[in-house]
Formats: structure tokens, sequence, C-alpha cells
């Protein structure tokens, strides 16, 4: 055959691959091998030119070859393109046009400037509420729409962002109800009243520890992030691995803590776009000598754990329940205990760090809140002197709770990416009706600060959840911990960890903005990372002139 004809042929064949096989259904585990594909056929097309024309030069049969194989590249991408542009089903929502081509265009926006979050709202403002911003992913800012994507009703179930952590899966990343279920049911046994009240001593261990060091830098600049950060970080050292990152003792960043942050900045920037691409990075030798390092060294830990069970029950003990009575456990079982150990570290404690430096980025420009919501701590205090370091006790402080929701509302910890998909046959979501197999995401950054929820909606007002129901117009997009089956499974002891902490440090001490620190900077500066990263942010803490109580 005429090689002009050849590679009209394999043209054709690139279309018809992409319109039968590759437009259907999810390719990002695949994605390692489709890179390799052409390289194979490549070598393979070339063999067999030189095979059939022995005339040829092998130099020859070589680039006919490549020929062939671009032209067939050539047809797979064309008809991908020219599908998502004009034809695909999403085509009648708005959204920027490079969008509709790729999730590179969102991969971009977030790599540029690590706050998708705001690029989203800068979408909805100029398309409206629901935006096309990938080839198969809406934007969703209507606030009906929330519960319909989330809630247990909604057929919808995790999206493909969620297979990032392939080949292993935590609960958090299994997608279906039926892969959750199981793996969801030793996440509540370990956190029932009576396995949380086992942690509240380890907690108050390191909440003394925090605060000793609170002490030692008073009338000096004590950098939040950083100390809030290496808090909550220990803690869930201690729970997760039975020994403490040891982070607030020594004043110096552990290597989980150091490897976490990282990967959650490569997610942030990279993976919550293309859910190839962190499958691709494992399975590629040397790119992957990092993630090697690190997986031996959680193998390493968890091991010296099974061999140490501590007395008093932690949450290792309850998620590896089923592993310890496995006589011989798969290496599947191993790299899913694996991933849950690391899901218990990092699932909670960046995102109470967040909470905790977010709300005292509020509370230092609010003096009235802190007036007020001292009062209620000291009057606890009067009453019992270490009320302020019972879970029990601090649950009844209304205002207290209602300054944690208000942070929250205004910087929700997972501002924009809780990712789900519609089942196959579609589903209304708001006052639209969304096709099959749609990425849909609601987020709640610009759902939170919707005029349409909350009069004076960029205010911190707590009151907004006590006296003064008036100014919440549609709390049912408030979901700082998410809705549903899948919502947080450790809600009750970040709350345990945020009540303690802040009460304390309100009741004690009198805090200011360091000289040097510019209040615009944390709200300018916080990067989404899936979860909220903030900035360095520093504080100037004085004991309280007369502290009225006795507790701690
Ligand atoms: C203020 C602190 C926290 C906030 C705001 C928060 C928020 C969230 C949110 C929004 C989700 C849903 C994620 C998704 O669907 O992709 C989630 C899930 C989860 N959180 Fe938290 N979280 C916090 C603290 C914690 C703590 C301390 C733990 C304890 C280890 C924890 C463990 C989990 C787990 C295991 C899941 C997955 C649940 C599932 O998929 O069934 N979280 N969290």
């Amino acid at each position: 055959m005429d090689i002009d004809i050849a590679v009209g042929v394999a043209f054709a064949t690139g279309i018809l691959l992409h319109v039968s096989l590759f437009r259907i259904g999810e390719w990002d585990l695949l994605a390692i091998w489709l890179m390799r594909a052409p390289f194979v056929l490549l070598a393979a097309l070339g063999a067999a030119l030189a095979w059939f024309r022995p005339a040829e030069t092998v130099l020859q049969s070589l680039k006919d070859a490549s020929k062939l194989d671009a032209a067939l590249l050539g047809g797979v991408f064309t008809s991908m393109l020219v599908y998502r542009a004009f034809l695909h089903r999403l085509r009648v929502f708005p959204g920027p046009f490079a969008a509709r081509l790729s999730n590179l265009y969102m991969t971009g926006q977030s790599v540029k400037t690590m706050q998708a979050y705001r690029h989203f709202r800068r979408l909805h403002e100029h398309y409206g509420d629901f935006v096309r911003v990938g080839p198969m992913e809406i934007s969703i800012a209507e606030p009906a729409a929330f519960r319909d994507i989330y809630a247990n009703y909604s057929p919808c179930e995790k999206g493909p962002l969620y297979s990032h952590g392939h080949p292993s899966t935590t609960v958090l990343e299994a997608r279906s109800r039926k892969l959750h279920a199981p793996k969801r049911k030793p996440w509540d046994r370990a956190f029932t009243t009576t396995a949380l009240n086992n942690y509240e001593e380890r907690v108050d261990r390191h909440t003394d520890q925090l605060l000793r060091r609170i002490e030692e830098h008073q009338g000096s600049e004590f950098n939040v992030t950083r100390w809030f950060s290496f808090y909550t970080f220990d803690v869930m050292g201690e729970l997760a691995f039975g020994k403490s990152f040891r982070q607030l003792e020594d004043n110096a960043e552990h290597y989980m803590a150091k490897v976490a942050r990282e990967t959650q900045r490569t997610i942030g920037g990279l993976l919550l776009y293309t859910a190839w691409i962190m499958n691709t990075f494992r399975e590629t030798p040397i790119l992957n000598w990092a993630w090697i390092a690190f997986q031996k060294w959680c193998n390493e830990q968890v091991d010296d754990r099974l061999a140490n069970e501590p007395k008093v029950p932690d949450i290792f003990h309850w998620i590896s329940a089923d592993y310890r009575q496995t006589p011989n456990p798969t290496p599947q079982e191993r790299l899913d205990l694996l991933a849950e150990i690391r899901l218990i570290v990092v699932a909670g404690s960046d995102t109470t760090s967040m909470t905790l430096t977010g709300l005292f980025y509020q509370l230092v420009q609010a003096p009235g809140v802190v007036a007020k919501l001292r009062e209620e701590i000291d009057e606890l205090a009067a009453q019992d002197e270490h009320a302020l370091t019972k879970n029990m006790s601090l649950v009844k402080l209304k205002y207290l709770q209602a300054c944690i929701d208000e942070s929250l509302r205004l910087t929700p910890v997972v501002p924009s990416r809780l990712q789900r998909m519609t089942p196959p046959e579609g589903a209304q979501i708001g006052s639209r009706w969304v096709p099959g197999n749609t990425c849909v995401i609601a987020p709640s950054w610009i759902l939170c600060r919707d005029s349409r929820c909350f009069a004076r909606p960029e205010e911190f007002i707590p009151e907004r959840w006590t006296s003064q129901p008036e100014l919440v117009h549609d709390a049912s997009v408030y979901a700082p911990f998410s809705v549903g089956r899948s919502s947080c499974a450790g809600k009750q002891l970040a709350l345990m960890e945020l009540r303690r902490t802040v009460a304390l440090i309100v009741h004690r001490y009198d805090f200011a903005l360091a000289p040097e620190q510019r209040i615009d900077a944390f709200e300018r500066d916080l990067e989404d990372h899936f979860t909220m990263c903030p900035p360095d942010f520093n504080l100037v803490f004085k004991r309280r002139e007369a502290p009225p109580a006795r507790s701690g």
C-alpha cells in the first residue's frame, strides 16, 4: 500500500479508536500504559515494515513507522479535541473554551496561583452558577446544588480524583458505596465516645506542650502556622504510630510532616485536576524514589507499632483490627493498611491546624469577639478549675462553637475540590439536569461567602450562629466537615483539639499581630492544596494581667 494511503488509514483508525473506545469510561489509571503504547507501536510497526519490505532500508522502515504512529495519534487527538469542543454532552454549559479541551486548563490556573478556589469564583462571576471547568467537569455555585451533590440522598459518588492513591484505597478514596461502607466501619469504631475519651489524655499532653511554647515566646513573635501545625501533627503521630513526632519539643519539622507538606503542595498544584499524573509519577522509575523511600519508612513505623500495642487504644488500634486478625495478610492488605495510617496523620493534622490558624487570624482582628468569648470561657473556668481540659464541659460553650463555625465558614478547610460524579443516567443537581458520568463540584469557599446564603457574607460574625440567626439565609451550604456517608470521620477529635486549645489560649493570653505581620497577607496567600494551606502568620502573646481563673 502506498505510504500516504496508509497514513490516511492510520489517521482514520485513530478517530475510530477514540470514538469507540477512549471516549467511553475512565482511562486515568491506564495513563502510564497509554504513554508507553506509541513507543511499543513504533517498534512493532518498524519491525513489521522491515520484514514485509525487505527492499527498503531499516531507517526508511522506521521513518514510515513513525509517520503511521504519528497519524494514529493525530487521529485520536483530533477526534478527542473536536468531540470535547463541539459535540460533548456538556457543551450546553458555559465556560472558558480551553477548559472544554483539557483538564490542563485548570491545572495551569492552579499551578500559577495555587488558589484555584479564587479562579472558580472569577469563573462563576463571569459565566453564572453552572460552569464547565474541564472536559468532563462542572463547577456549581447554586446553593440548592450543594446537598444534591454531597448529602446521603445524592446519587453521586466520588470522582476520578479519588483514584490518586491507586493501587491502595483508603476510606477517603473508596469511590463506590459498596467499597466505602466496609472501609468506614473501623473508622467509626475509632471515633465512638469511649474511643475518643481514650485520646483525651494524649491530646492534653500536647496541648500543654503547645502552651509551654507560647509561654516561652511571650512578648516575641510566635508563628502560629508553624506551631499549630507541629501540635496537630504530633497529636496524630501519637494516635497513628504510637509516638509523637516531637516537633513541639524539638522545634523542628519531622520527616513525615515534611513529606506530607510537599506532597500536598504537589497535589494541590497538579493533581487536583489531572488524576493520572500521580499514578504515572509513582510508577515511573527514578521519579518515584522519594515515594519508595517514604513507603519504606511507613512500613518500618507500622512494624514498630504492630509490635508495641499501647495499653490505651489509639486510632491505629481500630483501623488495624482486621489486619491484625488476618493470619497471612496479602501485599494488597498491607498496602491498604499503610495508606490508612498515612490518612490518619494527613487527614487529622493539616485540617485542624489550618482551622486553628484561621480562627486566630479572625480573632486578632475582632477584640469585641475575644472579649465575649473570654467571658464565656472565664465563667466556665471559675466554676470548675479543670473544665477547660474536659471536652464534656467545653462542648457547652456555645459562643466558642460559634467562633469555630464562623471561622470555618469563611475559610473552609477543603475550599473547592470535593469532586463527585453523577450516575450514568444523570442527575438533577439544583435547578439543572446534569448528564451522566459528569464530575461535579460545589466549592464551599464560594457558597459560604454567597450573599444568597449569608448576610454580610465577608464579615466574621459568630453571632449569626447564636443570637442573630437572621444573618443566615441558607445554612444548607455550610458543611465544613462535609455531609453524608463520606463526611469527616474525625470531626469530634478535631473539635476536641480546637475547643481546648482555643479555650486555654484565650483564657490565659492576650494576643496581637506581630509588628512585621501584615493582616491582609494571610488571606492573600492562602493556598489550595486540596486542604487550605495557610502562610506563616505571626502573633505576639502576653499573659493576661490578672487571669481570673485557675484552670489548666
Ligand atoms: C477541623 C478539622 C477537620 C476538617 C475541617 C475536616 C474536613 C473533612 C472533610 C471536608 C472531609 C470530606 C473529604 C472528601 O469527601 O473528600 C473529611 C473526610 C475525612 N476526615 Fe476530616 N476534617 C478534619 C479533621 C479530621 C481529623 C482530626 C481526622 C482524624 C484522623 C479526620 C479524618 C477524616 C477521614 C478519615 C475522612 C474520610 C471519611 C470518608 O471518606 O468516609 N479529619 N474531613
